[in-house]
């Protein structure tokens, strides 16, 4: 059945779904690659659609696959499908144009964090609404983290209790992700990168481990587990 979106919601999710999945090994575009039998992206969406606040939906699907995925998605949930850039900056840029008027609170959320709940949807757009500009869901760093030179000989020990590591969904002021895509320069991995180029605070709210990023052979094989086991 088709999730009906909520027409009084504040928030609008960008997510990037056009890259290759390069780090997963050879096949179809990474989105569109099955995880107990339904793409990513159909698992992405399924749980994005479920969070409460959510007024629309808008996926960069790669450019070659735009047309499959709109027909893919729409048993899931009413979406807006555009084609994605060659960097994922400029795939969620592309979602971004797509916002229509209304929603004034923009999470971006990569399609490879497919089995990411809902519940985390709404604590990263619950924390803008209450003041923040910009907000992202991070875990604490578990492993010792070394500082090695380019032959792997150790430089230092890195103090892990102020690293984390970060999420999506991250949520923004939309007004401040435009902002900051207007502004952006070389490619960065996240967009509260380029938050922080502006000059703008990010705020950290806990991450969730179900949002794993879906990136190797083991993440897809441990989201396969997860989802075996109830997740
Ligand atoms: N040109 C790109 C590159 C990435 N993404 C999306 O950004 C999210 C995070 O990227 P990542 O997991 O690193 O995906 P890939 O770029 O596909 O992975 P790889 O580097 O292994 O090819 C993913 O949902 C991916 O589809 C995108 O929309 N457009
Ligand atoms: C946005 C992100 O998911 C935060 O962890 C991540 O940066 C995406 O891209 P990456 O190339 O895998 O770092």
């Amino acid at each position: 059945m088709t999730a009906q979106l909520n027409p009084r919601g504040d928030v609008a999710v960008l997510v990037p779904a056009a890259g290759a999945g390069v780090r997963l090994g050879p096949g179809a575009p990474k989105a569109l690659r099955l995880l107990a039998g339904e793409p990513l992206l159909v698992h992405a969406v399924r749980r994005i659609a479920a969070a409460p606040s959510v007024h629309t939906v808008v996926v960069a699907a790669p450019a070659a696959d735009v047309e499959s995925v709109r027909a893919m998605l729409a048993p899931v949930a009413t979406v807006t499908v555009v084609p994605g850039g060659a960097e994922r900056q400029a795939s969620v840029a592309a979602a971004l144009a797509a916002v229509p008027a209304g929603p004034e609170i923009v999470l971006v959320h990569d399609a490879a964090r497919a089995l990411t709940p809902p519940e985390l949807v709404e604590s990263v757009a619950a924390a803008v609404r209450a003041g923040h500009d910009a907000v992202i869901p991070v875990l604490p760093v578990v492993d010792t983290v070394k500082e090695v030179d380019a032959g792997e000989r150790v430089l230092g020990t890195v103090d892990r209790a102020a690293l984390r590591a970060v999420q999506t969904p991250q949520g923004f002021r939309r007004s401040v992700l435009t902002a900051a895509h207007e502004a952006a320069g070389d490619p960065l991995t996240d967009d509260a990168g380029l938050v922080e180029k502006l000059g703008v605070p990010v705020d950290c709210v806990p991450g969730s481990e179900l949002a794993l990023k879906i990136t190797r052979p083991f993440d897809l094989a441990l989201a396969e587990h997860l989802l075996a086991t109830g997740a």
